[in-house]
């Protein structure tokens, strides 16, 4: 068992708080991803977990034990680095059984894990060759298999594909998921990319400026962000968010989307107030411009990725983004009809950036 409890964590550098009090639970074996911006306090979050820093006030529990007296070397830790540290004078075989010679195991053992772990990572055709000559993708590979050969039960990885190229990325992806899996380690994964944060978590930790924004499944915060930062850090193209007032008509709330015009709101959206309309590209229905309800705007740049068609919408300073999916011609210049799906408006407070109806949620 190895789960981590943390309680009140904070940590302050002189007057900067870096970290405030952070209540997050992550159960044993799972996967979590610790998404934010740059300084949000994700590595200084990961460094009290390791113990290479201690807490300004808090704790840090592996199950039941308090662990702020261990030492770093004592809390059967796995750290890998954005920065892969490994013996370049060492082939890839004698990285990986590093760790376990430390450790006195037998030859026999060390070498079934060894082949075990680069079987796993794709390394077994580099094992004899020495790692000075190999290149960033492999490096980075290796150290994730070093750390990994110990099988530590709690497994912390702080960006550890910003260094890899774009496609082997998108491999890595995978092969973490798997590795974790086939361990059953308890990880946390640090990461400004929503998009790694998105696909191999169980649950997303969003943090801005040390403060823990909002704990789930990644459908639960993609779908339902507890507030608009939340809201523009994952997706991409990003949530759009426009001024509108809610009010009611005929008894039903309504919102106003400022120069555009009139839709429904969620049936559970109240009273009146000022409030930012959000609407995920995705959510939108690129379609003629009579159909009723439809907002009617101006082509003003398509993106052409893969597949999908980012088109990007203007009227009266007011500008959306779309995603068409149903073969609906759009050129530049066009005018069209767009159709938010009502069950996919979520509304923020204009003021705080609060989801109306959510109450931030804690770990
Ligand atoms: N030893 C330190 N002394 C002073 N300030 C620090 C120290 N370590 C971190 N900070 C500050 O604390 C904030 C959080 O840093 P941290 O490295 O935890 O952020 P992060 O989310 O991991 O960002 P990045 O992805 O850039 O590493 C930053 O503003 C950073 O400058």
């Amino acid at each position: 068992m190895a789960s981590i409890t943390l309680s009140g964590l904070t940590k302050t550098f002189g007057t900067f708080t870096a970290v405030k009090s952070l209540d997050l639970h992550i159960a044993d074996k799972e996967f979590l991803a610790l998404l934010g911006p740059s300084g949000c306090g994700k590595s200084t979050t990961m460094n009290i977990i390791a113990g290479m820093e201690q807490p300004s006030a808090g704790t840090v529990r592996f199950d039941d034990r308090d662990m702020l007296n261990v030492p770093m070397g004592r809390r059967g830790v796995g750290f890998v680095f954005q920065n892969y540290a490994i013996f370049t004078h060492m082939s890839v075989y004698d990285n990986i059984a590093y760790g376990l010679r430390m450790r006195g195991l037998p030859k026999a053992e060390i070498d079934a894990r060894v082949r075990q772990v680069a079987e796993l990572l794709g390394l077994t055709p580099f094992l004899k060759q020495k790692s000075a000559g190999l290149s960033v993708n492999i490096l980075q590979r290796l150290a994730i298999g070093r750390s990994a050969a110990v099988n530590p039960q709690i497994f912390l990885l702080d960006e550890p594909l910003s260094n890899v190229d774009a496609a082997f990325r998108a491999v890595m992806r995978t092969e973490l998921k798997h590795l974790q899996r086939e361990f059953g380690q308890t990880m946390i994964y640090v990461t400004h990319d929503q998009l790694e944060a998105m696909t191999m978590a169980d649950r997303i930790a969003v943090m801005d400026r040390g403060v823990l924004q909002q704990v789930g499944s990644p459908i639960e915060v993609y779908n339902n962000p507890v507030n608009t930062f939340v809201a523009r850090f994952l997706g991409s193209p990003s949530m759009n968010l426009l001024p509108a007032r809610l009010g009611t008509e005929d008894g039903r709330p309504v919102v106003e989307v400022t120069g555009l015009g009139r839709v429904a709101a969620p049936a559970s959206a109240r009273g009146s107030a000022d409030v930012l309309f959000g609407i995920r590209p995705e959510d939108l229905t690129i379609t003629a411009t009579d159909l009723p309800g439809a907002f009617v705007m101006e082509v003003v740049f398509v993106e052409r990725v893969g597949p999908r068609t980012i088109v990007h919408l203007a009227r009266d300073g007011q500008e959306l983004k779309a995603i068409e999916g149903n073969g609906f011609p759009v050129a530049i210049g066009d005018r069209l009809g767009v159709v938010a799906k009502p069950e996919s408006v979520r509304l923020f407070d204009a003021a705080t950036g609060q989801a109306l109806d959510k109450e931030p949620a804690d770990g």
